[in-house]
């Protein structure tokens, strides 16, 4: 049974001078539980809003989106808050951790908005900064550490409380090869230990082929589907091979790297 469904979903942008924009046009997508899939296509295709209309983030020109059984399109603004808050965690490309904070403060912040007891807040803070191989880091402010090393501090804020899904969007975007790999890696662990749903919109076919299914958008509309059975280099393959057929922007196709 799918975990996030939606159907028939369109975005319409429109502008001050009345001029509109279809930048999504009926689309349906199903997750299932445990599933992690990408998002990949040509610069202005339609992936970030398609993430934000999953996500929550923004509301459809039309369709909807059901999250466990939650139809999110239809809730109040103060509900979908909380929603949001209890069962969604976001993981964005440069990061959106606080400066004022320490990184474990900022991996806590989940935690601290839906009031948990601190003597729980900080076994689960342990966990996860072991799981993701920042356990050393936890009283260290942002500038003491690396871009890599901020990404898996984000990545443990976004599951901590255990969401249902996990939103990423470019999450690779302002690291170098090496430290795309841990988060990769950090984040194909989540997927495989703990069944973390993720959904993650990339540019880049070498954090695509960590995914099991990657979907291919043109002009707000779904281009192909391809699955990664049991050999991620011959999906980083397929994926290259998709992105030749489908076009885009020529910095939208990057080194080849394993
Ligand atoms: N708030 C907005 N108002 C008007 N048009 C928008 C808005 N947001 C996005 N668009 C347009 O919708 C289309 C899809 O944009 P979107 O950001 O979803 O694409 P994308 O595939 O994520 O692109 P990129 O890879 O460059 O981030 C683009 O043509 C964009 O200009």
């Amino acid at each position: 049974m799918p975990i996030l469904t939606a159907t028939n979903l369109s975005k319409i942008y429109g502008s001050k001078r009345g001029v509109q924009y279809e930048a999504l046009h009926q689309f349906h997508l199903s997750v299932e539980k445990g599933e992690f899939i990408g998002i990949m296509g040509p610069s202005g295709s339609g992936k970030t809003t398609l993430l934000n209309l999953l996500s929550t983030i923004d509301s459809p020109t039309s369709g909807t989106v059901t999250i466990n059984d939650t139809t999110v399109t239809n809730l109040a603004r103060n509900k979908l808050a909380t929603f949001r808050r209890r069962e969604t965690g976001f993981i964005f490309q440069d990061y959106n951790l606080l400066e004022t904070l320490t990184i474990g403060e900022n991996i806590l912040l989940p935690l601290t908005l839906n009031k948990w007891k601190v003597k729980d807040m900080k076994k689960s803070l342990d966990v996860v900064t072991e799981q993701l191989g920042i356990g050393g880091l936890t009283d260290k402010r942002i500038f003491e550490v690396s871009g890599g090393q901020l990404q898996r501090a984000a990545i443990a804020r976004a599951i901590i409380h255990n969401p249902t899904i996990v939103y990423a969007d470019e999450p690779t975007g302002n690291l170098d090869s090496k430290a795309s790999h841990q988060v990769m890696e950090a984040l194909q662990f989540l997927n495989e230990q703990k069944q973390t749903t993720t959904v993650m919109v990339t540019h880049d076919p070498f954090a695509a082929s960590f995914c099991g299914r990657v979907i291919f958008i043109k002009d707000g509309r779904l281009f192909n589907e391809i699955h990664k059975g049991d050999n991620r280099q011959r999906f980083f393959q397929d994926i290259l091979s998709v992105q030749s057929i489908l076009g885009g922007n020529t910095d939208d196709f990057h080194t080849i790297r394993f």
